[in-house]
């Protein structure tokens, strides 16, 4: 049976990253993805954002919702401080092997727990079953009309503190217009529109932030 494409960029990291440096992963994924075959990773401009709003949150305890291959979660790993972790919830099963094999060569295995399931189903359990009290940081970045109702059970199971910070993905392009109305007009949240551009493409889009106030 032929390839998938995320097969493909696991065999170009393999191939060409030098292992154990994060730096060069992304960098081999972010070649591949706009020399040879688009792909959904963040990518390098929006991963620059990204890249703040993780150093301003320097969460202890990050959450991500949508692993796909990897890319944010090495991002985002890589300036965790040492006793820090993120938990990355995927639910495609094709995808979370090639994401922990990605994981495994930038050297972050130890910073990341990819949880398999759907963050609707996974989020209840965070705290009774994997020892999670708040979360510093969220990065939103799985099915777009998912993005409110998860936060809204991030609220409800009481993972979030007063200034938890939850940065959103693809706010443009593919868009989430029900988050952003919803999350800009819930006086329990602080937000900030990051103009950019849809990963290795000229396509207009942007990042959220939205911080918790308590
Ligand atoms: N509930 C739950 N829990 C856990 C989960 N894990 C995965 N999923 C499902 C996530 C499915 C992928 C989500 N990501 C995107 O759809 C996405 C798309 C584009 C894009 C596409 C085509 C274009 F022409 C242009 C842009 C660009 C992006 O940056 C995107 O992030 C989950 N769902
Ligand atoms: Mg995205």
């Amino acid at each position: 049976m032929d390839q998938s494409k995320e097969q493909r960029i696991l065999n170009s990291v393999s191939y060409n990253a030098v292992k154990g440096d994060p730096e060069s992963v992304l960098d081999c994924i972010d070649k591949y993805c706009s020399q040879k075959e688009w792909a959904m990773n963040v990518g390098d401009e929006k991963g620059l954002i990204l890249d703040n709003v993780v150093k301003e949150a320097d969460p202890t305890t990050a959450l991500e919702l949508g692993t796909y291959c990897g890319y944010s979660a090495i991002r985002i790993a890589r300036l965790l401080k040492p006793k820090a972790h993120l938990f990355s919830i995927e639910f495609n099963p094709e995808f979370v092997p090639i994401a922990k094999e990605i994981i495994e060569i930038a050297g972050l295995s130890d910073k990341v727990t990819i949880l398999e399931g759907h963050a609707q189903d996974i989020i209840p359990q965070l705290k009774s079953k994997y020892d999670v009290d708040t979360l510093d940081f969220v990065f939103l970045d799985h099915w777009k009309e998912r993005y409110a109702p998860d936060t809204i059970l991030l609220e409800e199971c009481g993972l979030l503190r007063k200034g938890s910070i939850l940065l959103a993905d693809n706010i443009i392009y593919p868009g989430a217009p029900e988050f952003l109305e919803y999350i800009r007009n819930h006086k329990r949240f602080e937000c900030t529109n990051y103009p950019s551009h849809l990963e290795y493409m000229k396509v207009e889009d942007a990042m959220e932030k939205a911080v918790y106030l308590g």
